[in-house]
C-alpha cells in the first residue's frame, strides 16, 4: 500500500498547483477515443485499418473491442492482480525490485527530495516470450500466477501481432514488417493499483509519461475512470468501455513511424471513493533491435527522418537516466527537428519510495 491511511494526505504526494488534475470535464461529448473492431482488422478491412490509422495519426489511442480473448481469462487475471496487491506488505516486499533490476514489487522512485510521488503501487514483471522468463521478484506465492500471466501474455501476444501486422500494411510496409522489426518481441507486464485518496484533486495516481515499447494494450478493472490522454493540449478522460481493452502507440511506434503515429503523453487520477486497479501489458523489441524511421515512412516528410537511429537498449538507457522534462523522443529527433511535435513534460522513475514501506531503490521506465 502507497499509505495506510488513505485520509492523509503526505506533503510529497501533493501536486504542485499546476500538475495538480482537473477533475470536473467540461465538455463529456469530447472524450471518445476511436474504437476499433479488431475481428474487422483480422480480416483486413481498408475501412477498420482507415479507422486505425486515424486513431494512431489523431489520438495515439484508441479502445479494441472484438479482441477474442475470453472474459473467464482476463477476470482471473484481474483476481491474480488483486490477489497480489492483497498480500500483506511484508509478504510483497519480498518481491521488491533491486536497485538495477526492473522486476518486482515498488512505488515511485525519487530522484530529488523535493520530487512529487505517484499515489501508486505497481508490480512490474517481464512476462513474454516464456523461454526468456527468469521469474526473478514474480509473486509465485499466488495460486495460479505463473500459468494466468503466461497464458494472458500469450493471448495478448496474439492480438498485438494482429494490429502491429495492420499497421505494417498502414506503414506501406510487407505484414510482418513490425513483428521483424521487434526481433524478438518483448512482452512486459505492469500491475498497477490506485488506492483510494480523500483529496484526489491534490494528487497524481501516475504522473504524465509516454511508454517507451511500440504499442500498449491496457485492461482496467471495473467502470472506474482514471486514465487520462493529453489531446489537443487538454487532459481528456477515458471512460473504460466493458470488456474493451485500451491501446495506444509508444515512443518506439512513433519514432519507427517518423513521427506519423503518435506516442501520446497519459497520466491517471486518483478518486476518494475506490480504490483503481489496472493491467498494461508493454510490447517492446529486444535490446539490440535498431529504432529508427523506416524507409516507407519517409515519404511523408519529404523524404526526410526526424529521428536518428539508436538500439532500443540505448533509448531505455537514455530514457533512464534522463533529467531534463520533455517527451523523452525528442532525444532521438535529429537537431533540426527537435522541438516539433513535442509534448512537454515527461520522466518516470520507479522504484520503492522511504515513505514508511522501505526497501531498496531503483530506476524504472515505463515499459522497458
Ligand atoms: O492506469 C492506467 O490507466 C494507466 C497506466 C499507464 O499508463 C502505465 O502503467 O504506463
Ligand atoms: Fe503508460
Amino acid at each position: 500500500m502507497v499509505r495506510n491511511d488513505h485520509r492523509i494526505v503526505p506533503d510529497r504526494y501533493i501536486q504542485e498547483h499546476e500538475k495538480r488534475p482537473f477533475l470536473k470535464t467540461q465538455n463529456p461529448t469530447s472524450y471518445e477515443i476511436p474504437i476499433i473492431d479488431f475481428s474487422l482488422l483480422t480480416k483486413r478491412d481498408e475501412d477498420e485499418q482507415k479507422k486505425l490509422d486515424y486513431a494512431c495519426k489523431k489520438y495515439g489511442f484508441f479502445q479494441l473491442i472484438n479482441h477474442g480473448v475470453v472474459e473467464e481469462l482476463i477476470q482471473r487475471m484481474k483476481s491474480a492482480e488483486a490477489a497480489c496487491f492483497d498480500l500483506p506488505l511484508e509478504v510483497k516486499k519480498k518481491y521488491a525490485m533491486a536497485e538495477n533490476d526492473v522486476q518486482g514489487y515498488g512505488q515511485v522512485f525519487v530522484v530529488s527530495e523535493e520530487q512529487k510521488l505517484d499515489w501508486a503501487d505497481i508490480f512490474f514483471l517481464m512476462t513474454y516470450p516464456p523461454q526468456h522468463t527468469t521469474y526473478k521478484n514474480w509473486p509465485l506465492i499466488v495460486p495460479d500466477f505463473k500459468e494466468t500471466v503466461e497464458e494472458y501474455s500469450a493471448e495478448i501476444c496474439r492480438v498485438s501481432e494482429e494490429i502491429l501486422a495492420n499497421l505494417s500494411l498502414l506503414m506501406k510496409m510487407k505484414e510482418d514488417g513490425l513483428k521483424e522489426l521487434h526481433k524478438v518481441m518483448r512482452l512486459s507486464t505492469r500491475m498497477n493499483y490506485y488506492p483510494p485518496c480523500s483529496k484526489p484533486e491534490l494528487v497524481l495516481g501516475l504522473s504524465p509519461h509516454s511508454d517507451s515499447g511500440s504499442i500498449t494494450i491496457l485492461v482496467q478493472h471495473d467502470d472506474i475512470p482514471g486514465l487520462q490522454i493529453r489531446h489537443q493540449g487538454q487532459w481528456i478522460p477515458i471512460k473504460p468501455l466493458p470488456g474493451a481493452f485500451v491501446v495506444n502507440v509508444g515512443d518506439t511506434l512513433e519514432v519507427w513511424s517518423n513521427g506519423v503515429f503518435k506516442s501520446v503523453e497519459h497520466r491517471a487520477v486518483t478518486n476518494a471513493r475506490k480504490a483503481r486497479m489496472s493491467i498494461p501489458i508493454f510490447v517492446r523489441p529486444d535490446d539490440e533491435a535498431e529504432i529508427g524511421p523506416v524507409d516507407t515512412m519517409l515519404c511523408d516528410n519529404n523524404g526526410q527522418a526526424l529521428y536518428k537511429r539508436i538500439k532500443y537498449i540505448d533509448y531505455v538507457r537514455s530514457y533512464l537516466d534522463r533529467k531534463l522534462e520533455g517527451k523523452i523522443t525528442d532525444s532521438l529527433k535529429l537537431p533540426e527537428h527537435v522541438g516539433v511535435a513535442a509534448y512537454g513534460e515527461t520522466k518516470r522513475r520507479f522504484g520503492i519510495d522511504g515513505d514508511g514501506d522501505g526497501g531498496g531503490r531503483g530506476r524504472r521506465g515505463l515499459g522497458l
